[in-house]
């Protein structure tokens, strides 16, 4: 097992006291190593008992990056609705003013990297679900885990204040080994077993359904989202380590995600792409229009066969093509996409796909592609604004982080959200899961109905109550 050098971290405290001293301010230290392999979720499992709470979890569906942080060097936090991209992209930049970065890789997510994400719409009024998150939520881990093509590197952040004592280095760096020498293979952890499913107001959601398709075929609206929340009890604490075991084996094709605050956890597996960015290249995905899997390989095509054919789903996943294309012509010089969708097959469902790919320049902000996309109309509709004021007032659920951007940026502008959907929050013995779907004029409400439990279907099976 590598141990890290404690002379290396003294020598580099010292000169960050100094320099925060001269300031007159805190100032962030950040230094990277590269590691022998490690495993991510035995790295997140060994926070557990120093950072349960403080611990984020993030991995690609091609396994290029893999994020595990612990702990929280620094919070950017806001409640405020307006200009909330912006500030915290801000916020970032003064975090990263005057710091000390020892990186000597280039790599993209090494050195100070900031996880976490966004509310799907600020000006939802608020429930209790979701008050364990603030409205646009960021943590800088103390410690990051990075999995870059499979090289693994750890970074340790500290905010060192003018008064900082010397002595804190040491701390840190025999913590820091201590963690290294504490991994082990995923012990058993503890599954709790499903109690209850409760549905919430199904026959009302497909009210709501029907209630909005009328009002689509009237305009100027052309597609609204509708979700639909289940809420699980169990007769244990929920282990987020145990779930997130589960769907990083079972859902491997997705973006696997887990984000803890204040003791709840956000945690899911989604397929969907917002937007990345490395360098000056742009990816962004539409995905909307769904289908079951078939239970055999020929069911399977002529179902996919269906999607690719389908007057709904079509139009559905047109306005999404529509949307992104025009949101990335802002921001980039030229972008590429397919002209027709392709199929994207997972565990449980099908969905029409369409890859886009752009360049812009790069130190294009990511946060303000991220401003531009979100919602887009696979969660929240067409026009954008008139369908999140729809959805505000109709929809039962208090999405919080659900359909929303969750990603990592770092230091040098690369970085990537996911839209967190096939996602629930786990809240000591309960979750509450999310699903929803698009709701175009040609809906019906009980197909609509069946499609949003379809997809509620991976994190039921990740929570052991499938
Ligand atoms: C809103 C969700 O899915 C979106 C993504 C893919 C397909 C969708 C659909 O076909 O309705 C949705 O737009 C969800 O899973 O909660
Ligand atoms: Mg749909």
């Amino acid at each position: 097992m590598v141990t890290i050098q404690e002379l290396e971290i003294m020598e580099r405290g010292l000169l960050a006291v100094s320099r925060a001293k001269e300031l007159g301010r805190p100032i962030l230290i950040s230094e990277v190593h590269k590691m022998d392999t490690i495993n991510p979720l035995s790295f997140f499992n060994i926070g557990k008992e120093n950072y349960c709470g403080e611990r984020f979890f993030w991995k690609d569906p091609t396994d290029e990056t893999v994020l595990i942080g612990l702990g929280i060097a620094k919070q950017i936090q806001t409640d405020q609705a307006s200009d909330r991209f912006f500030h915290v992209e801000k916020e970032w930049e003064k975090f990263l003013e005057d710091c000390l970065i020892f990186n000597p890789y280039t790599e993209i997510a090494v050195g100070p990297v900031m996880f976490g994400g966004f509310s799907f719409d600020p000006h939802k009024e608020k429930t209790d679900l979701w008050s364990k998150y603030t409205d646009s939520l960021f943590h800088i881990p103390k410690y990051l885990l990075s999995i870059i093509r499979g090289q693994t590197y750890l970074t340790t952040n500290i905010v060192c204040t003018p008064q900082e004592d010397p002595f804190l280095f040491k701390t840190i760096s025999e913590e820091r080994n201590q963690l290294l020498t504490s991994l082990h293979d995923n012990e058993r952890i503890n599954t709790a077993t499903l109690l209850e499913t409760r549905e919430i107001k199904p026959e009302q959601w497909k009210k709501t359904v029907d209630g909005v398709v009328k009002e689509l075929t009237e305009g100027p609206l052309k597609k609204v989202v509708l979700a639909r929340e289940l809420r699980l009890v169990f007769d244990d604490q929920i282990e987020a380590e145990a779930v997130l075991i589960n769907l990083f084996n079972q859902q491997h094709e997705s973006f696997i995600f887990a984000f803890e605050s204040n003791g709840d956890c956000f945690i899911g597996a989604s397929p969907e792409r917002l937007v990345k960015k490395q360098a000056n290249e742009v990816y962004s995905t539409c995905l909307a229009g769904s289908i079951p899997r078939g239970k055999t390989e020929k069911e399977d095509q002529q179902l996919g066969q269906l999607l690719l054919n389908d007057q709904k789903n079509l139009i559905e996943h047109g306005f999404v093509v529509e949307m992104i294309k025009e949101a990335l012509e802002e921001s980039c010089e030229e972008i590429i996409l397919p002209d027709k969708p392709q199929l994207m097959k997972i565990r449980d469902i099908q969905h029409l796909y369409t890859p886009v790919i752009g360049k812009c320049h790069k130190d294009a902000s990511l946060l303000l592609l991220v401003e531009r996309l979100h919602p887009t109309p696979a969660l929240g509709g067409l026009p954008k604004d008139e369908a999140v004021v729809k959805i505000r007032q109709v929809e039962e659920l208090d999405r919080g982080f659900y359909a929303a951007p969750l990603g990592w940026v770092d230091y040098r502008k690369n970085g990537e959200f996911a839209v967190s959907i096939r996602s629930g929050l786990i809240q000591g013995k309960e979750v509450s899961l999310f699903a929803g779907c698009g709701v175009v004029a040609d809906s019906d409400p009980e197909s609509e109905y069946l499609e949003t439990s379809l997809k509620f279907k991976p994190m039921l099976r990740a929570l052991g109550g499938n």
